[in-house]
C-alpha cells in the first residue's frame, strides 16, 4: 500500500453484556495481519463479499499500546516534522471508538491513543537537540447539530458558531475564532482533555449509557524551528472521536436524542458520499460542503495529510448488519489518495537571516571564481586548460552552497582534467610547485592525478 493512501486499522472488541444476554454468538474472524471475516449466517451468502483486507487487522485482544504503535505514532511522528495528520475512528454506536482514541486516563495499561499521543510527543519535544524548538498549541471542539462548538471556551452556550473558511487555494481549512491554547507539558494538555470532555454532548441511549452525540475533534499544532538552519515548519494533528453510526429504532432515539441521531447519520451519510466521490474515478464532485464535517476533514481526506483511519466493529450476530457496514465503509477508504507535503514556514527574522547567508555565500563564490578565473589565464590556451575552464563555469552554476566552493571547483576541475569520478587529486599543490605555469611541457601539461579514495566527498582543495 503506498504512502499516499489513506490507511485503513479494523479492530474488533469483545462481545458486551448486552450482547451475551441477546443470545448473539460470535460471527467476525480476525486472521492477522490484515484480514477480517464476516461468517455468512446462511450457506447461502457468498464468503467473498464477507472478507476484508486492511493495512492491519485487530482482534479483541489487541492491547491499546499495538494500536497505537500502528496507528497513530506514524502520523504523530510525521506531524512532528511538519505534515498535516489525521487520526479517526469510524464505528456504531458503542463499537469501541472512546475507548480506542481516549481510553481509561488514569490507567497506564488502558490509556488510549490520545494520552499516548501527548506523551509521545512530549518524550520526542524534550529529547530535541538545543537548536530545535518546539511550541505547542491545542484546540478542542465539537461538530453537534451541524454546528462547530469551542468546547475550551469559557461558556459554551451562547457563543457564536465557529465558523469554516478555505485559506486560499491549497491553504487548507481554517477554523475562525476557535481558540488554541498553548501548552508546555503533559498534565496541561490532560487538563484541557478534561475540560473539553466535560463540555462534550453525551446522552444515554439503548446502546450505550455514555453515548457520544456529537464528533470531538482534538487539534495539536506544532511549530518546529530550526534556528541553526533558520527552518521552520507547522504540522496539525487533528484525532478525531466520531459520533457512533447508528439505527434509530434499535438505539431508542427520540426527541432530542432522535434530532441528534439524524444530524449524526446525515454527516456519516456525507462522509460515506465524499469517500465514494473520491475513489469513484468517473466522479467529478466531492460533497465536502454538504457537511461541516467533511468540511473541517477535508485535506484529511484526498487533501494534504497523512492519515489513518481506524474502524472499530462488534463481533456479535446481534450487530451483524453494523458490522458489515462498518467494514465495507472501511474497505472504500482504504482506496483514497492523500498528498501530504511538509507545510515549511519562515518568519521575517528567517527570511532576514537566509538572505544575509546567501549574500556571504555569493560574495565568497565570486572571489573564489576571480581567482580560478586568474588561474586558468596564467594557464591558458592547451585542451587541457579549456577542460579546467568549462569545470570553473560548472562550479559557478552550481547553486548547492552545503559544499564549500573552492572545494567544488577543484573538483570540478580534477574530474575535467582527468581525475574522473572516483579520483581525488592533489592538482593544485602540483601546479603550485610548477613554475613559471606557463609553457607547460606537454608531460606537464597532463596534471598528474593521485587517487585518494572513491569518496567524492574528500576531494580536497590544498
Ligand atoms: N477493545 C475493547 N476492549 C474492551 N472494552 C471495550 C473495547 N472497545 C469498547 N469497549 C467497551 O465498550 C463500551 C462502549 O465503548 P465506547 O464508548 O468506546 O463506544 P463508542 O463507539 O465510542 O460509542 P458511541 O459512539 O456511542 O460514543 C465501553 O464500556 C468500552 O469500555
Amino acid at each position: 500500500m503506498s504512502d499516499r493512501n489513506v490507511r485503513v486499522i479494523c479492530r474488533i472488541r469483545p462481545m458486551n453484556e448486552k450482547e451475551l444476554k441477546s443470545g448473539g454468538r460470535c460471527c467476525v474472524s480476525v486472521a492477522p495481519p490484515q484480514t477480517v471475516s464476516v461468517v455468512a449466517a446462511n450457506e447461502r451468502a457468498s464468503a467473498d463479499d464477507r472478507t476484508f483486507i486492511f493495512d492491519r487487522a485487530f482482534s479483541e485482544n489487541s492491547t491499546q499500546q499495538e494500536l497505537f504503535e500502528v496507528a497513530a505514532k506514524p502520523v504523530v511522528d510525521s506531524v512532528l516534522e511538519g505534515f498535516n495528520g489525521t487520526v479517526f475512528a469510524y464505528g456504531q454506536t458503542s463499537s469501541g471508538k472512546t475507548h480506542t482514541m481516549e481510553g481509561v486516563a488514569d490507567d497506564t495499561e488502558l490509556r488510549g491513543i490520545i494520552p499516548r499521543m501527548v506523551q509521545h510527543v512530549f518524550d520526542v519535544v524534550g529529547a530535541a537537540d538545543k537548536h530545535i524548538q518546539y511550541t505547542l498549541k491545542v484546540s478542542i471542539f465539537e461538530i453537534y447539530m451541524e454546528k462547530v462548538r469551542d468546547l475550551l471556551t469559557a461558556a459554551t452556550s451562547g457563543i457564536p458558531d465557529i465558523r469554516i473558511s478555505e485559506e486560499g487555494k491549497g491553504k487548507g481549512i481554517v477554523l475562525k475564532g476557535l481558540s488554541e491554547h498553548a501548552v508546555a507539558t503533559g498534565e496541561e494538555v490532560w487538563a484541557l482533555m478534561v475540560r473539553g470532555r466535560e463540555n462534550r454532548s453525551v446522552a444515554v441511549t439503548n446502546m450505550n449509557a455514555h453515548s457520544s452525540r456529537s464528533h470531538m475533534l482534538f487539534c495539536l499544532t506544532v511549530h518546529k524551528r530550526d534556528i541553526r538552519e533558520f527552518k521552520s515548519s507547522v504540522g496539525k494533528l487533528y484525532l478525531v472521536d466520531l459520533a457512533g453510526s447508528e439505527r434509530v429504532q434499535k438505539s431508542g432515539a427520540e426527541g432530542t436524542t432522535l434530532d441528534e441521531a439524524k444530524k449524526i447519520n446525515l454527516s456519516l451519510l456525507t462522509l460515506g458520499n465524499v469517500i465514494n466521490a473520491l475513489t469513484d474515478a468517473s466522479s467529478r464532485h466531492v460533497p465536502y460542503r454538504d457537511s461541516k464535517l467533511t468540511r473541517v476533514l477535508q485535506d484529511s481526506l484526498g487533501g494534504n495529510a497523512k492519515t489513518t483511519l481506524i474502524i472499530t466493529a462488534s463481533p456479535s450476530t446481534y450487530n451483524e448488519a453494523e458490522t458489515l457496514s462498518t467494514l465495507r465503509f472501511g474497505q472504500r477508504a482504504r482506496a483514497i489518495k492523500n498528498d501530504a507535503r511538509v507545510n515549511q514556514e519562515y518568519t521575517v527574522e528567517e527570511l532576514k537571516a537566509l538572505l544575509a547567508k546567501a549574500e556571504k555565500t555569493i560574495a565568497r563564490q565570486a572571489r573564489e571564481i576571480e581567482e580560478l578565473e586568474r588561474l586558468v589565464k596564467r594557464l591558458g590556451g592547451t585542451k587541457r586548460l579549456s577542460q579546467v575552464r568549462d569545470a570553473v563555469a560548472m562550479a559557478t552554476a552550481d547553486s548547492d552552497t552545503s559544499e564549500d566552493g573552492a572545494t567544488k571547483a577543484t573538483r570540478h576541475a580534477a574530474v575535467a582534467a582527468g581525475g574522473g569520478k572516483g579520483t581525488g587529486m592533489r592538482w593544485y599543490q602540483r601546479l603550485w610547485l610548477c613554475p613559471p605555469f606557463a609553457p607547460l611541457s606537454t608531460k606537464r601539461d597532463e596534471l598528474r592525478v593521485v587517487p585518494v579514495t572513491s569518496d567524492a566527498s574528500s576531494y580536497t582543495a590544498e
